[in-house]
């Protein structure tokens, strides 16, 4: 299968302290990858860098064939972002953030208004397109931004704590749409410090200060270490890790 993201040898430092530490990865078309790990493990570190949004200390970074150390701007016009802080305008519309959105990638006039459209159908939106986002519950705040990070249709996507501080009604109906996105082609590398959600990915790769400490399907993990939870996964990787 094609590899849409591919990493070697991955650092980041700052000062002398080492946030990312020799990451070595690939991801394939279609495929979830989960980043998991607790606070401080290099998540957002590392997805930073992969946007282009950050310059590795050193490594290769390849995403969509573009190298992030030469050519991020590339990167950062050829992928979808949604980051910790959503960085939709709760004083817009989600009709207005959308469109906002598509102008900056480029989109204008019909294409625009189709693909607008388009999202609002896809994410059942019709209810909420011209309620100002300010007004909206978090759950629906970040269909939203996940809406807006997929505007110029990016062959991948890059999700940062998606799902932190919703309800678990709303964050199970957020993975059912990563599902659906990834089903149709999309690449999804996706963080969090929820372990139960590694459930959700293909591939689940979990960090610990920096480094990485297993990466596999989620069902393998959970084989090897004979888990019943990728929670229990977590449990048995930190405890071998302070031994
Ligand atoms: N600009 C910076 N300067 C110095 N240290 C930094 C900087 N950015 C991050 N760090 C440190 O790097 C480590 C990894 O941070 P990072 O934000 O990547 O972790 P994370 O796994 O995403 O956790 P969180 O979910 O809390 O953001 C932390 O110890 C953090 O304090």
């Amino acid at each position: 299968m094609s590899k849409v993201i591919e990493v070697e040898c991955l650092v980041k430092q700052f000062g002398s302290f080492v946030a990312v530490n020799n990451l070595t990865f690939s991801v394939s078309k279609g495929e979830i990858f989960g980043l998991l790990g607790a606070n401080g493990a290099g998540k957002t570190t590392t997805i930073r860098m992969l946007c282009g949004l950050l310059a590795p200390s050193s490594g290769k970074i390849l995403v969509s064939g573009y190298d992030a150390f030469t050519q991020p701007e590339q990167i950062r016009a050829s992928i979808g972002y949604m980051s910790q802080k959503f960085s939709l305008y709760s004083d817009l519309t989600v009709w207005e953030n959308i469109r906002f959105f598509g102008g900056i990638y480029g989109l204008w006039g019909a294409e625009l208004k189709k693909r607008a459209e388009e999202l609002v159908d896809e994410f059942s939106m019709h209810e909420f397109q011209n309620v100002k986002v300010e007004s909206l519950p978090m759950g629906w705040r970040q269909r939203i931004s996940l809406a807006v990070s997929l505007v110029h249709r990016p062959p991948v996507i890059f999700l940062d704590e998606p799902t932190s501080g919703v309800d678990p009604i709303a964050r199970r109906m957020f993975w059912e749409t990563i599902h659906q996105i990834s089903s149709g082609g999309t690449t999804v590398l996706v963080t969090t410090h929820y372990m139960d959600e590694a459930e959700y990915c293909h591939t689940a790769l979990i960090m610990v200060d920096g480094k990485i400490v297993a990466m596999d399907k989620p069902k393998v993990l959970k084989e090897q270490m004979k888990a019943q939870s990728m929670n229990e996964v977590f449990i048995t990787l930190a405890r071998n890790g302070n031994s």
